[in-house]
This record gives structure tokens, sequence and C-alpha cells, in this order.
């Protein structure tokens, strides 16, 4: 469905004025490659300014790499634009596509036309999700009235109402609670597996990607890093945990045996530990009376940092 062949994109940027003026060139991209399979769920990670957007914004169309092939379902994204938007989707979590001031319903017939849909496909497909995702109470309110996990509903309706055959998601239930961030995962969880929609999954939110994706393509100062199920990365990686400890008091020493410390500030700390947790905690609180302590999961950056520092290649996980 996807082919990128090394794809590099650069900016090039004005620096200084008058005199001084230079320009700076950033590779934004450098010689990516990868392919996805139709029906695939892939998440596409990597820390803020990674690269991840450029790609995006190149398999989408709109913008034209320096050098590279990238085909999407056959079609080459910036050459055949009209015949490949009309095959996707797009979601963007921090920006909505539907009209700000129209009810969401007007939105919805808006992209009947925009898309061309036949009517009876578009009230099958309005019917379908009008279901699933529980619009029927906020149809008739306009965009700027929703709340966020409702405009995220409404938003991926609008996505996939002419049927597309990939769809982007970027940062999909970005400031959700638990319970709306389970029902946006369970509907595309639904329509890749139902309908075979491609999804190219961007975020920052772990949760998303292990619900969703088995497969993570890792990006950072452009460049790919990792390629591969989401269980041998994390196996690899992602089994460091971290242990914050309030402490009753301060604590002059806050070094414990078999513990990493990460950070220390005066009756509170930090440790990094790996597997269960019960020991760790049986070694903190021996050390000093403790008032709180709580178990964080390494989050997908931090993660993401820890193969970059630890040089995947030369680990030989890629
Ligand atoms: N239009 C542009 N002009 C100049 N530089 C740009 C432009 N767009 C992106 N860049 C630079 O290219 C690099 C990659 O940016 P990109 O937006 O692709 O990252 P990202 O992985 O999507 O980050 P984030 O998670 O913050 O969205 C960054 O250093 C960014 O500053």
């Amino acid at each position: 469905m996807i082919h990128v062949e090394h794809l590099r994109k650069t900016f090039t940027t004005r620096t200084g004025r008058f005199l001084s003026a230079g320009r700076r060139t950033h590779e934004a991209v450098r010689d990516v490659s990868f392919h996805i399979p139709r029906g695939e769920i892939v998440g596409y990670l990597g820390p803020n300014g990674a690269g991840k957007s450029t790609t995006v914004k190149i398999l989408t169309g709109l913008l034209v790499p320096d050098s590279g092939a990238v085909t999407v379902g056959g079609l080459t994204p910036w050459q055949d634009r009209r015949r490949h938007v009309a095959r996707l989707g797009a979601v963007f979590g921090q920006r909505t596509t539907l009209w700000w001031d129209l009810p969401v319903i007007e939105s919805l017939r808006l992209l009947r036309h925009v898309y061309r849909i036949p009517h009876a496909r578009w009230q099958e497909n309005l019917d379908t999700f009008t279901d699933l995702l529980d619009l029927r109470p906020f149809l008739h309110t306009p965009a700027r009235a929703l709340s966020l996990g409702q405009r995220m509903r409404a938003d991926l309706a609008a996505a996939l109402l002419h049927d597309p055959e990939l769809l982007f998601l970027d940062e999909p239930t970005v400031g959700l609670d638990v319970v709306a961030k389970d029902r946006i995962r369970d509907f595309i969880a639904h329509i890749n597996r139902e309908y075979e929609v491609t999804v190219l999954l961007t975020t920052h939110d772990l949760g998303d990607v292990e619900r969703l994706a088995r497969r993570v393509l890792i990006i950072d100062h452009g460049q790919l890093l990792f390629d591969g199920d989401l269980g041998r990365l994390q196996a690899a990686y992602g089994s460091q945990r971290e242990l914050h400890v309030d402490f009753e008091a301060p604590v002059e020493q806050a070094d414990v045996p078999g513990l990493t410390l990460l950070s220390h500030e005066p009756g509170r700390a930090t440790y990094a530990f790996t597997g269960a947790a019960a020991d760790p905690i049986a070694r903190v609180t021996a050390h000093a009376p403790v008032r709180d302590l709580t178990v964080r999961e390494p989050d997908i950056e931090a993660t993401i940092r820890r193969i970059y520092e630890g040089d995947l290649l030369r680990a030989g996980v890629r």
C-alpha cells in the first residue's frame, strides 16, 4: 500500500538580517525507507522535531521531497494529488477539519459534496458511524461547542465517510480522559478490522500504540531507527520502570543498593528498576520512612530516547 524508498527532505531557512544574512539547511528526513501493506496499523513514533510530520506531509502530497520514491496505492502523492486525496482520510488531534460554526451534520453533508460520495453510500456510512461513535446527541451541535472527545468522534466520522483506504491519525487521543481514549481506540481497531483501512498513527501516547499497532517505525533526527514489532521493541528497550518516592522527611543520602537513582531533591527521589516492583519498594521503605510512592511505566518518549542513546544499530535489534 505504502512504498517509501530513500526519502529525503531538506528545509532551507534564512538566518540573520542584512549583511549577516545567510541560509541554513536542515535535513528533516534523510534516507528513510519503509513499506506498509494494506490493512496494517503502524505507529510512527519519534521525539519532537524528529521528522514525522514531514514524512506524513509528503505521504499526503502536501510536500514534495528532494529525492526518493513514494507510492501510495500505486500513486505518487504530490503528482496525482486529486486521485490520491480521494483515497485518504486524516484526523489531527490538535485541530478539527469540521466547519467550526456549522452543526456537525452540516459538515458531514458538505463532505458528501466535496468527495462526491453517492447519497446511499454516504447515508449508510453516516448511520454506521453515528451508531459506533454515538454521534446522535451532538449531530446538531456546532463544532465549536463540542467537548474534545465529541469533536474527535465527529472528526473520525468526517474522515471516513468517503471510504478511504488509508487513514492518517495524528495524536488521535491527545487530551482525552481514559474512557474517551478507549472509545476512540476501539473504533479505530474496528474500522481497521472491518474495512481493512490501513492506518498510519503518529502519537506520543504509548497506550494508543499498544492497543492498536503491532508494528512501529521510530524516527529521530530524520533517520529511521527502528522498524519492527512492538513486542520486540519493548522487550529490548521498554523494560525500565520508574519508582517515584516521597519520604516522610528529607533524606540526606538517597542511594539505595540495587536501584539506580535517577534524581533526588530533599524528601523526594526517583529510581529506575526492571521487573516487578515489590523488591525495589521493599528496599526503599527499608532505607527511610516513606509517605507515598508511585510506579511509572516508561513513556514512549523516554523509550525512544533510550533507543537513540543506546545506539540501536550497534545493539543489532533493527
Ligand atoms: N516548513 C519548515 N521549514 C523549516 N524547517 C522545518 C519546516 N517543517 C519542519 N521543519 C524542521 O524539520 C524537522 C522535522 O520536523 P517535523 O515537523 O517533521 O517533526 P515531527 O517529528 O513531526 O515533530 P513533532 O512531534 O513536534 O510534531 C524539525 O527540525 C523542524 O524544525
